[in-house]
């Protein structure tokens, strides 16, 4: 039995279509991946997972209940943190995982173990007020009160988004090692490079599933043969470059630039010979695409970024 099961869901905001005609499979003890820029019905599907909003068509299970018809069977398999901050912000740290714990029937001291790895970092101030606790601290914070009750699938909306480099790896290390005692997971975001750090991924983009896969399966759907261009001056050079005869897609990636072909015959040399006909010095390596290269080729307009 999968851990969720999402079937043909649809919902709309009046005349906003936020999903259509979703689908998806996440198994039980997966890191499961949501990526999808901004407005894309992340959040939606989350609600309908995590049974706060109801849909238009289609339904979904989570161990096999229903959401609609034993959403309270189902609150309670569940270990669920919202994208905005929704602790008690003047109840402390302490009362507030307390107060998580008594809701659902259990003790911190039963469960302990489990959260212990992201509460011992806060431990130093537990009698502080939520509301004066730092970013980071605010978000641990909630990963240990969505833990609290043991839940056997945490669901977590863009947990990374505004957060410093620093602390998205530290949350990431904090999700393995929770998918590591047994819990799936089920995480949306908007950076593609997070992808990475899931077992599989199902990429959204306005309100429709546009395919689901590993990561590395994603990465050999590319279709293009890809080169890296290093140039001093690379985003000048950006127009120049999409302007070759033999560019299919040309888009900044980090400090370079990656030059997707389908002409077969490319080579390093021949595309910096090509390059220096235009004026660009450049040092070209070809290279292998990534689930990053696939989602821009993808998610851009006419499936062309040129
Ligand atoms: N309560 C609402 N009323 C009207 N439209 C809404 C409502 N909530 C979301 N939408 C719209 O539905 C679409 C999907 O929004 P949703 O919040 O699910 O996307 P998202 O991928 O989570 O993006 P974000 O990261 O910006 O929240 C967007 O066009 C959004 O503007």
């Amino acid at each position: 039995m999968p851990a969720i099961q999402v079937t043909n869901i649809s919902k709309s905001y009046g005349k906003v279509k936020a999903l259509t005609d979703v689908s998806l499979s996440v198994e039980e003890g997966e890191m499961f991946g949501l990526i999808g820029p901004d407005g894309a019905g992340k959040s939606t599907l989350i609600r309908i997972i995590t049974t706060l909003l109801v849909p238009d068509n289609g339904n979904v299970t989570v161990f096999g209940l229903d959401t609609v018809s034993q959403y309270k069977l189902i609150r309670g398999e569940i270990g669920y943190m919202p994208a905005v901050f929704s602790l008690y912000s003047d109840l402390t740290v302490e009362e507030n995982l307390n107060f998580f714990a008594g809701v659902f029937g259990t003790t911190v001291k039963e469960n302990y173990e489990l959260v212990k790895g992201v509460y011992h970092m806060l431990e130093p101030f537990r009698n502080r007020p939520a509301g004066k606790l730092s970013g980071g601290m605010k978000q641990k914070l909630a990963l240990s009160c969505a833990l609290i009750h043991r839940p056997r699938v945490l669901i977590l909306d863009e947990p990374t988004t505004g957060v410093d480099a620093v602390s998205r790896k530290e949350l990431w290390d904090l999700l393995h090692s929770i998918k590591q005692q047994g819990i799936t997971v089920f995480v949306s975001t908007a950076y593609m490079d997070e992808a990475k750090q899931c077992d599989r991924v199902a990429l959204i983009q306005k309100g429709r599933i546009l395919g689901t896969n590993t990561p590395e399966g994603f990465a050999e759907m590319f279709p293009y043969k890809l080169f890296s261009i290093q140039a001093n001056n690379a985003w000048s050079s950006l127009d120049a470059i999409r302007n070759l005869s033999t560019c299919e897609t040309a888009y900044m990636f980090g400090d370079s630039i990656h030059f997707a072909t389908n002409y077969n015959e490319e080579s390093p040399e021949s595309l910096h010979d090509r390059l220096m006909s235009v004026g660009v010095e450049a040092n070209v390596a070809q290279i292998q695409a990534s689930i990053e290269d696939y989602f821009i080729y993808q998610l851009s307009e006419k499936n062309l970024v040129k």
